[in-house]
């Protein structure tokens, strides 16, 4: 196992001209021994293209892999000691499940006994026990994959395991199970995981950190608390949460700033000082207020629906080309004014975050 270092850019193109000619804008970043990340992102942002490069089935066109301090740019994904689980089983089908765990480590000259061994513990961590001795290719695809997941797992001595969205062909149920048992499995083995997918709940669960991505750069590396709470740039508060942060445009009037058309006093002075900027809200964090209460922002509410054990409230706030919709998530007790009415909001406590260009102002 190894620190995984990238200093490195990628394009696909051989004579790139625009930033949107590049699959991963230049990027630093580290991996540490044994940690569990998930690279997150809407399809197309680039999060295969940063996992291929990292076990080595890309070469990036700018820049460096390093593991360990080494520089293993030009090696190949056997000479870095990477395992890989894709998106669809990658097994022997006229293989027993035991044979099919057995493989990698048989292929690296590992002793018949410690291969029981190893094998015994994945297939009881991935629940196969009973279908050790099962050809593989008389199995569901549920259980071809957790196949493929423990050859993943099997080898002691890798330097990473990457998944790339290894969950898609598991059935929705037993994806909430194998989630939570790779995140487990995680904590025991205390290999170094690196997981893609475009679920931010996959994501949360299972990876220490993440790294939320768009379009070709990875704006910020967090556990799920800074995600939620202190997003470094909008797309993360927009993509994370359920649903994403909400965002006011709001502009200083050098006394005091302007939101949504509406004057109100600075929460922080500086913010009077700026030309435009927007205001961000988590839906959890919009409070009930009382009109004339400082920062309480009048808003019509335009929908009101029960999501179970909350409801969701959108109001907009702000009038004519000012006009923005607020949502609210507000516990199921709470009782709120209904569609039509005039309610007044407040969008400020120590929660409320600033952005400037799309990147929060520290
Ligand atoms: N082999 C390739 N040749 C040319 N362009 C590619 C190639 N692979 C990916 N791309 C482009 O690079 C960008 C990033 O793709 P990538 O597959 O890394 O994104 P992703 O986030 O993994 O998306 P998805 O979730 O859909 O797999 C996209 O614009 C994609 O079209």
């Amino acid at each position: 196992m190894a620190k995984i270092t990238l200093d490195l850019a990628h394009t696909y193109f051989s004579n790139p001209q625009r930033d949107e000619d590049y699959a991963l804008l230049p990027l630093k970043m580290d991996f540490e021994d044994g940690g569990a990340y998930a690279l997150l992102g809407p399809s197309g942002c680039g999060k295969s293209t940063m996992l291929n490069i990292i076990s080595g089935l890309v070469r990036p066109s700018h820049g460096t892999v390093n593991f360990g301090g080494r520089d293993v740019t030009a090696l190949s994904p056997q000479q870095r000691n990477i395992a890989q689980v894709f998106q669809f089983p990658v097994i022997y089908d006229t293989m027993t499940v035991a044979e099919n765990l057995a493989f990698p480590l048989k292929n690296r000259g590992v002793a018949p006994d410690r291969i029981r061994q190893r094998v015994g513990r994945i297939a009881e961590m991935l629940e196969l026990s009973g279908q050790l001795d099962q050809r593989a290719a008389g199995l569901a695809a549920d259980a071809k994959q957790k196949i493929s997941l423990g050859r993943g797992l099997v080898r002691e001595d890798v330097s990473a395991v990457l998944f790339d969205e290894p969950l898609t062909v598991i059935d929705p149920h037993l994806k909430w199970q194998l989630r939570r048992k790779l995140k487990q499995i995680h904590r025991e083995l205390k290999l170094t995981l690196v997981y893609v997918t475009h679920d931010q709940v996959e994501a949360l669960t299972f990876a220490d950190q993440v790294v939320v991505m768009t379009r070709g750069k990875a704006v910020q590396m967090g556990d799920a608390s800074e995600l939620f709470e202190r997003p470094r740039h909008t797309f993360v508060g927009h993509f994370i949460g359920s649903p994403g942060m909400n965002f006011l445009p709001a502009r200083g009037t050098g006394s005091g700033i302007e939101v949504a058309g509406q004057a109100l006093a600075a929460p922080r002075a500086a913010l009077a000082q700026l030309e435009a900027f927007k205001v961000g809200v988590r839906p959890e964090y919009v409070q009930l207020a009382q009109q004339g209460q400082p920062g309480a922002m009048p808003a019509v509410v335009t929908q009101v629906q029960d999501v179970g054990t909350f409801s969701l409230i959108s109001a907009n706030v702000g009038t004519g080309a000012s006009e923005v919709r607020v949502r609210a998530r507000v516990a199921e007790e709470v009782s709120w004014p209904g569609v039509g009415e005039t309610v007044w909001l407040n969008l400020f406590s120590e929660h409320t975050c600033y952005y400037r260009d799309e990147e929060l102002i520290p």
